[in-house]
C-alpha cells in the first residue's frame, strides 16, 4: 500500500512539473505560478514541523532557526564564497539538520524537557542565531547578504518557473517522506510517543532515538527549504528568517489541516496561503497575522484535530460546496476573478467540513459483547485443565515457560531509592523464580510500586543492582529492559488514545520483545486481545470502553510484547466485584500462558487466590516472603499491615 501511494507522489510531481515546463504553452500566467510557488514552500515548512511536532507531540517554535540556517547556508555559501547554488542546497539541508540534533540531544536526554519546556527551549534557538548572526560579519554583522541569482536550465521560460520546479522538489519529497513516515514503525512509534510516551517506552519503542530521527528530518526538510527561500529573497536578513512569523505560519497551517496526519500541513497551508493572498489583492495586507491568529483561536475551539480528520467524513459534501459555490460565482461573474471564484469555494468545502455536526454516542458505536468471537486459545484449554484439577494456588509446572521452571528470572539484591530525603525502598533483596506468581503487597507508601518502577526501569535504584534472565539492567533504558523481558501495567490505565484497542496490542506486538511488522502484529494482537476477552472491541477506541475494559487492555497490551515477567501494578483499582472476578480470571489464564507475574494488590482475597508467593514490604523494607498462608498469618504482618485493615482480611 505504500508503494502505491508513494507511486501517486511520483505521478503528483510529473503533474506540477509539467505546468513549469509548458506553462507558456498552456497559456498560464506567470502569477499563477508564484502563487503555487509560495503554497509549495509553505507546505514543505508545514510538514517539516508536522514530522516532529505533530506527529510525536513536541510543539516547536523553532521552525525559523531550520529555515535560516538553510537560507544563511546557501546566503553565505553563494554570496560570500561564490559556492554553487545546487550545491549549497544539501549542505544547507545536513547543516540545518545537525542544529536539529544538537537541539534534540540537548531536548530529549531529559524528561522534564517536554510540553512547554520543550516548546520554550526551541522559542529560545532562533533567537540565539539571530544574535549569532547579527555579531558575526562573517555571517551577516547586521548588513544582511545578497543572494545571487542562480543559473536555471533554457527550457524554462523565466526565473519564477525554475523557483516553482524546486520548491515543487522540495515540497514534494517532504510529503512523500511524511506520508512514508507515517505508514512504517517510525509513525507508530512518533503516534505512540505523542499518546503516552513513558508507556511506549515501556513497550520496547525506542523513544530517543525516534525523536531524534524525526527532528533530523524536519531539519533536513527545514533547511532545503530555506535554502531556496533565500534564492526566492534574494537578501535574506535576520528579520526575514529567525523571527516568529515562519513558526507562526506553520503551527496555524498544521493545526488547520490536522497534526496527525501527512495531508493535513499541505491542505493547511493551501487554505493558508490562498486566504493571505486575496487578503493582499483586496488590499488588506495589515489583516494577515489578524486573520491567522482568529482561524488558530477558532480551530483550538471547533476542530482541535483539523481539516483532513474532517474531510475524510464528509468529502462527497465538501466536493459539492467547492464545485457549487466556484460555479455559481463563475456563472454570475459579478465578483472578482477564477482565483477569487476557486478561493470561496475552497472556503465553502472548508466550513462544510467543520461544521459541528452530531457525533454518534459511543454507546451506538460499541459493539455488543456477544459479537465477540470465542477462539479456544491454549490458554483457555489451560484453564480448563486447571479448574478440573486443583485450584490451590501453587506453582504448577507449565511447558510454555520461558525458561526454567524455578530458575531465578528476577535477582534485586540490597535496592534502596530515596525520593530526596525520603527512603521508598530500603535495601531489598528478592528473588522471582520463573513460573511464580508473586502477589507483593504492604501499606500505602510501603514502597511496592517504586519497586515496579525499577523492575522496569522508569527510575533507578539508588544502589544496589537488578538482574532481570541473569542480565543487569540498572541503567538500561525502559525500552531495552521490556526486550529483556519486563511489562507493566500501570495504575491507572495510559492506552494510547488515538489508537484502535487492536492497534494499541498492535503496538506492543511491534516493538517488543521480537517485533513484527505492523500486518502480522495486528493479525496476532487477535490472539492477545482473546487471553483478557476483548476481541469485541478490537475495532473500538479507548475512549469508549470503560475501566474494567481500560485495565484489561493494559494486561492484553503487556502481554503482547512476550514478556518473561509481568508486573501487574493494582490492575483491579476500582473495579466492582463481579468485574474483579473476570479479572482475576484473566491473570490466571495470563499465568497459565507461562509468563511469570508480579501483582501488586491490596485486596487480599484476590492476592490470596492468585498468589504462588506473597511479598510483604513494610516503610520501604522487606517484611515477609514465603507462601501466602504462613506470611498472612505472620505476627508482624498482621501487626504492620494487616492491623490496620483487619476489616479487609477475607474481603
Ligand atoms: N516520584 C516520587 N517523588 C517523591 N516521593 C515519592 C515518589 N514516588 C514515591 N514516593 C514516595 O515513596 C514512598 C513509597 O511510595 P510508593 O508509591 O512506592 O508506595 P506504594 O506502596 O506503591 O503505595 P500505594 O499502595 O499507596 O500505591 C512514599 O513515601 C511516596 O510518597
Amino acid at each position: 500500500m505504500m508503494a502505491r501511494g508513494l507511486g501517486g507522489f511520483v505521478l503528483a510531481f510529473a503533474a506540477l512539473a509539467a505546468l513549469a515546463v509548458w506553462r507558456e504553452d498552456l497559456g498560464l500566467p506567470i502569477f499563477y505560478l508564484v502563487l503555487a510557488s509560495t503554497a509549495l514552500f509553505w507546505i514543505a515548512q508545514a510538514t517539516s514541523w508536522n514530522v516532529l511536532s505533530g506527529y510525536s507531540g513536541y510543539f516547536s517554535f523553532g521552525q525559523g532557526a531550520f529555515v535560516g540556517v538553510g537560507a544563511y547556508t546557501t546566503a553565505v555559501l553563494g554570496g560570500r564564497h561564490g559556492v554553487d547554488f545546487y550545491l549549497t542546497v544539501p549542505v544547507a539541508a545536513v547543516f540545518s539538520a545537525l542544529l536539529a540534533l544538537l537541539v534534540g540531544g540537548l531536548a530529549f536526554r531529559l524528561r522534564s524537557f517536554r510540553g512547554e519546556i520543550f516548546a520554550l527551549l526551541t522559542l529560545a534557538v532562533p533567537f540565539i542565531l539571530a544574535a549569532l548572526a547579527r555579531v558575526n560579519s562573517e555571517i551577516d554583522g547586521g548588513q544582511g547578504v545578497v543572494v545571487p541569482v542562480a543559473e536555471y536550465p533554457e527550457w524554462l521560460a523565466q526565473f519564477q518557473d525554475f523557483l516553482y520546479l524546486l520548491n515543487l522538489v522540495v515540497a514534494v519529497a517532504a510529503v512523500a517522506a511524511a506520508f512514508a513516515i507515517q505508514h512504517t514503525r517510525f509513525g507508530w512509534a512518533l503516534a505512540s510517543i505523542r499518546d503516552a510516551e513513558d508507556v511506549a517506552e515501556g513497550l520496547g519503542v525506542a523513544t530517543f532515538r525516534y525523536k531524534m530521527l524525526a527532528i533530523a528530518v524536519t531539519g533536513l526538510i527545514g533547511g532545503a527549504a530555506g535554502s531556496l527561500f533565500a534564492l526566492q529573497i534574494g537578501f535574506v536578513t535576520v528579520e526575514s528568517v529567525f523571527g516568529l512569523t515562519i513558526p507562526l505560519f506553520v503551527i496555524v497551517m498544521s493545526v488547520l489541516g490536522g497534526r496527525a496526519h501527512w495531508l493535513g500541513p499541505v491542505l493547511g497551508a493551501v487554505v493558508i496561503v490562498l486566504i493571505q493572498d486575496r487578503l493582499s489583492a483586496s488590499g488588506f495586507e495589515g489583516w494577515n497575522l489578524i486573520v491567522l491568529g482568529a482561524i488558530l483561536a477558532v480551530l483550538v475551539v471547533v476542530a482541535p484535530d483539523g481539516l483532513q480528520a474532517r474531510l475524510w467524513r464528509r468529502p462527497w459534501q465538501a466536493a459539492v460546496a467547492l464545485v457549487a459555490v466556484t460555479g455559481v460565482l463563475a456563472i454570475v461573474d459579478g465578483w472578482g476573478g477564477p482565483l477569487d471564484w476557486f478561493v470561496a469555494g475552497v472556503l465553502a468545502a472548508v466550513a462544510v467540513v467543520l461544521w459541528p455536526g452530531k457525533a454518534p454516542a459511543p454507546a451506538e458505536r460499541r459493539p455488543a459483547p456477544s459479537a465477540a468471537v470465542p477462539v479456544p486459545t491454549d490458554v483457555d484449554r489451560g484453564e480448563a485443565a486447571e479448574s478440573s484439577g486443583h485450584s490451590g494456588p501453587q506453582l504448577r509446572p507449565n511447558s510454555t515457560i520461558d525458561g526454567e521452571v524455578g530458575e531465578v528470572l528476577v535477582e534485586c539484591r540490597d535496592v534502596t531509592r530515596y525520593f530526596g530525603g525520603v527512603r521508598a525502598l530500603d535495601g531489598v533483596s528478592l528473588q522471582i523464580r520463573a513460573g511464580e506468581l508473586v502477589g507483593l503487597v504492604g501499606p500505602n507508601g510501603s514502597g511496592k510500586t517504586t519497586l515496579v518502577n525499577l523492575l522496569s526501569g522508569a527510575l533507578r535504584p539508588t544502589s544496589g543492582s537488578i538482574a532481570v534472565a541473569g542480565r543487569d539492567i540498572v541503567g538500561l533504558a525502559p525500552h531495552r529492559i521490556a526486550h529483556v523481558g519486563v511489562s507493566r501495567t500501570h495504575q491507572i490505565p495510559k492506552p494510547f488514545e488515538s489508537m484502535t484497542v487492536r492497534d494499541n496490542v498492535a503496538m506492543a506486538i511491534m516493538f517488543g520483545r521480537s517485533a513484527r511488522p505492523l500486518a502480522a502484529a495486528r493479525e496476532e494482537a487477535q490472539a492477545c486481545l482473546d487471553v483478557v476477552h476483548l476481541r469485541h472491541l478490537a475495532d473500538a477506541k479507548p475512549a469508549e470502553i470503560n475501566l474494567h475494559e481500560r485495565q484489561l487492555l493494559e494486561m492484553a497490551r503487556a502481554i503482547a510484547t512476550k514478556p518473561k515477567v509481568l508486573l501487574l501494578d493494582e490492575a483491579l483499582a476500582g473495579l466492582n466485584p463481579a468485574e474483579i472476578d473476570a479479572a482475576v480470571a484473566v491473570v490466571r489464564r495470563i499465568h497459565a500462558t507461562g509468563i511469570t507475574i508480579v501483582i501488586v494488590e491490596h485486596l487480599l482475597r484476590v492476592v490470596n487466590q492468585l498468589a504462588t508467593r506473597v511479598v510483604v514490604l513494610n516503610q520501604g523494607a522487606l517484611l515477609a516472603d514465603g507462601d501466602p498462608r504462613t506470611v498472612m498469618n505472620d505476627p508482624d504482618v498482621i501487626r504492620a499491615y494487616l492491623g490496620r485493615h483487619a476489616h479487609a482480611r477475607g474481603t
